[in-house]
């Protein structure tokens, strides 16, 4: 049977990011993709209350649908906004989640939306962490989960990426891609070992929905069988492909491109 995953995630309307990114993604790896949708973001310069949130029900609902016609081999989560939609999806993975769960912890948009309230920071580390079987923070992410600022340099990644561990994930993958000086270096650490994986740096600023994809791609890979450090191999050469061959349409921050490894390959 073809690898199933479902994303529990946000719509970004522009088709970047989100679970838009996530079934892009889920497509290019062959597994068959589906959603729960927790918010639709349509932030644009004509409206400025750009976030809908669903109510739990909806999200309870569409989760229930899936795994009862469908079943999953893996699920990933995204962004999530409230600390009833993360409670409801604790109780959801409790239920159903027996299969590798990838949780990015999405807080701020590339564009500086909110995607996380301020009051479900701890509920995401009480409830959903421990339930992970990696997470994958970005810098100021990390940050926010330590309490403390992003760290700045690889051996404060080195040093936060292992306190990270402590809030009861299996790994953590802890994402460079915010450390403009280096190359693109995120750190897997599993408890005992921190691995690297290590690209160029893309001298691109359009990068929405590079964490979104990694994300996806790594949930990917883990539904389809793969050990947690090859899901992770592989991923990290799908978005960087995608970073590579970002879509840009003239306005802001432009798209990475899901499709960009199998229409260009791999750079050698
Ligand atoms: N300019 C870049 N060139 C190459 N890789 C990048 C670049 N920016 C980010 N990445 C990589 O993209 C992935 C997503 O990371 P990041 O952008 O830090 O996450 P997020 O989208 O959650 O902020 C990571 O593997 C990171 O190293
Ligand atoms: C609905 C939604 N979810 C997540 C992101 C984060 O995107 P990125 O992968 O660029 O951090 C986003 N911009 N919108």
């Amino acid at each position: 049977m073809i690898p199933r995953v479902l994303s529990i995630a946000g719509s970004a309307s522009q088709g970047s990011a989100g679970i838009q990114a996530d079934l892009k993604t889920f497509e290019e790896h062959d597994v068959y993709g589906m959603s729960a949708v927790t918010a639709l973001v349509a932030n644009n310069s004509v409206t400025d209350t750009g976030v809908f949130t669903q109510p739990v029900g909806s999200v309870q609902a569409q989760v229930h649908a899936s795994m009862e016609h469908v079943g999953a081999d893996a699920m990933k989560t995204g962004m999530l906004f409230t600390k009833e939609i993360i409670e409801a999806t604790a109780e959801l993975l409790k239920r159903y989640g027996q299969v590798p769960y990838v949780l990015d912890p999405v807080m701020i948009g590339k564009m500086g939306t909110q995607l996380l309230k301020e009051e479900a920071v701890e509920s995401l580390k009480e409830e959903l962490i421990p339930l992970a079987e990696v997470i994958t923070p970005n810098l100021q992410e990390a940050g926010k989960l330590l309490g403390r600022s992003a760290p700045e340099t690889s051996e404060e990644m080195e040093r936060d990426v292992k306190e990270l561990h402590s809030f009861g994930a299996d790994y953590v993958l802890l994402k460079g891609g915010g450390l403009s000086d280096y190359p693109a270096v995120d750190l897997l650490f599993d408890g005992t070992e921190v691995k690297e994986y290590r690209s160029e740096r893309i001298d691109t600023i359009h990068t929405s929905g590079a964490g979104c994809t990694y994300s996806a791609s790594i949930a990917a890979g883990l539904a389809k069988g793969l050990p947690m450090d090859r899901a992770v191999e592989e991923a990290k050469h799908f978005v960087t492909e995608a970073i590579r061959h970002a879509l840009s349409f003239g306005e802001g921050i432009g798209s990475t491109y899901h499709a960009a490894e199998r229409i260009f390959g791999r750079k050698k």
